[in-house]
């Protein structure tokens, strides 16, 4: 969480909203850091993205929905290969996946994290090559690791000792030695939200370090042969601005490296120090490149190996929210503006925590635009609202709009194309939104919007 996150939600700054938010100049302006690259707004005053204008997206598929511009997401998927040039990036599919994606990141030169069975069918329905996968998760079943095992994924981050346990056998029965790393727990706390910090010790995912479970992992692993140990794995946490958490975590693991080295004498060639890289949801964050990040990365690694005498290992990295979040926009209709008196103007539009949980869930911030039209209204500080049953359902906490805002007018959310489409429910039984992909002015559904039918079909009482 960032700091200036803290006590917003709860309304406790009232109606002036945060200290740091300040009324716009030009309420119409869009935040360069906050859009897709090819998001712009036209003389005529509505956004247009890869093209093709928000209007005509809105009267073919509807909204709310998500857009995804896919020269941005190509973009970035490139960025970060070429700026992590040597090492592999696994993008991480939970923050978004799907068919198209996939082939996308595979086009693209990219690797592929999946933590579930789920995750793993999309990737082979989409013809990822397995070996380029990676398979994360604390607790896989018997099920999905013999899925794992048949398709020949790339490799298998181990978790627990039942997991170890359990791919040991599988991989003597189906006659495989599949590659495995070992998650640690390096003890880490991330400067980020409670909810999305996986490093501090007081948790479900990885071996600990501290205690002496991740070198018994090792041990155990390296005893009995059956698994072919590649490396160690490390991640944070996520939505993370600051590396000082990342040279820890490489500090502490590479001395795990150097332990094993020394008690075994076994220099494990690879090292995965997950994702998690921060990215701009509001004018207050300011993400670093993936050339920095590289830049960064490699320096610690190297001057940490430099220290334990150790070879730089083979790097890998597993970002997911900085590939795909800044890629998409979600857009919206306006259906009610209420003023309550003196205390706050509430705009509701057509979805909410069922497409986007996060403000909810991790009381994080958002950022809002008039999107069919500009507007010569002064700003005004609103809340942007969904329609679900829960006064908790906010999309955006505080945002200034123009005080013209209307039902009828459409609201662009930017930075939603991590963990909204992956993280939606169909709570109050709102179906899913679509995700349109938008390109050299032609546009493509991806993923179908959720219809009243879909979801009745699940209903079979
Ligand atoms: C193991 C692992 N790798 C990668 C990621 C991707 O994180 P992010 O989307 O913040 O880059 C996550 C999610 O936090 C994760 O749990
Ligand atoms: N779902 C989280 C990130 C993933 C945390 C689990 N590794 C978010 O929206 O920020």
């Amino acid at each position: 969480m960032r700091a200036h996150e803290a006590g917003a939600l709860h309304g406790d700054l009232g109606s002036r909203g945060p200290a740091w938010l300040r009324s716009p100049e030009d309420v119409n302006a869009l935040v360069p850091q906050l859009w897709p690259r090819t998001v712009n707004r036209t003389a005529a005053g509505s956004l247009e993205i890869g093209g093709v204008n928000v209007l005509d997206l809105a009267a073919d598929y509807g909204t709310p929905a998500y857009l995804l511009d896919e020269d941005d997401l190509r973009a970035r998927c490139r960025d970060f290969a070429a700026a992590f040039a040597g090492a592999d990036v696994y993008y991480a599919g939970k923050s978004f996946i799907c068919k198209a994606v996939v082939r996308i990141i595979d086009e693209e030169g990219l690797f592929l994290d999946v933590c579930s069975g789920g995750e793993l069918a999309v990737a082979l329905a989409a013809g990822f090559p397995a070996e380029r996968i990676g398979f994360h998760g604390n607790n896989k079943s018997e099920s999905e690791l013999r899925r794992a095992l048949e398709a020949g994924v790339g490799r298998i981050i181990v978790d627990s000792f039942h997991e170890i346990d359990r791919l040991t056998a599988l991989a003597g029965e189906l006659n495989k030695r599949p590659g495995v790393l070992i998650r640690v727990t390096v003890g880490v706390e991330a400067h980020t939200h409670e909810f999305i910090a996986t490093a501090h010790e007081d948790q479900k995912f990885g071996f600990s370090l501290a205690g002496g479970a991740a070198f018994a992992a090792a041990a155990q692993i390296l005893d009995e042969g059956a698994l072919d140990l590649r490396g160690l794995h490390s991640h944070i946490g996520s939505q993370i601005f600051d590396t000082s958490g990342f040279e820890v975590a490489a500090r502490r693991i590479l001395e795990l490296q150097a332990q094993i080295r020394d008690a075994r004498g076994v220099e494990l060639p690879e090292l995965d120090l997950g994702g998690g890289f921060g990215i701009a949801y509001t004018t207050q964050d300011d993400p670093s490149t993936p050339g920095d990040l590289a830049k960064r990365i490699n320096k610690i690694v190297e001057s940490e190996c430099e220290l334990a005498s150790l070879r730089k290992p083979h790097l890998s990295i597993e970002p997911g929210r900085a590939v795909v979040g800044p890629s998409v926009f979600t857009l919206y209709e306006v259906g009610t503006v209420k003023d309550v008196d003196g205390i706050r103007t509430y705009v509701s539009v057509d979805g909410g925590m069922s497409d986007n949980i996060r403000t909810a869930l991790y009381d994080a911030s958002y950022s809002a635009t008039l999107a069919n039209r500009s507007s010569a209204g002064t700003p005004m500080l609103a809340r942007v609202v969904g329609k679900h049953c829960e006064s908790g359902d906010i999309v955006v906490k505080d945002e200034f709009l123009p005080a013209d805002v209307q039902p009828g007018d459409l609201i662009a959310v930017p930075g939603t194309g991590a963990y909204c489409r992956s993280m939606a429910s169909n709570y109050n039984h709102v179906p899913r939104p679509p995700v349109v992909a938008v390109r050299d002015g032609a546009a493509r559904v991806i993923v179908r919007r959720e219809t009243e039918d879909d979801l009745l079909v699940l209903d079979v009482g």
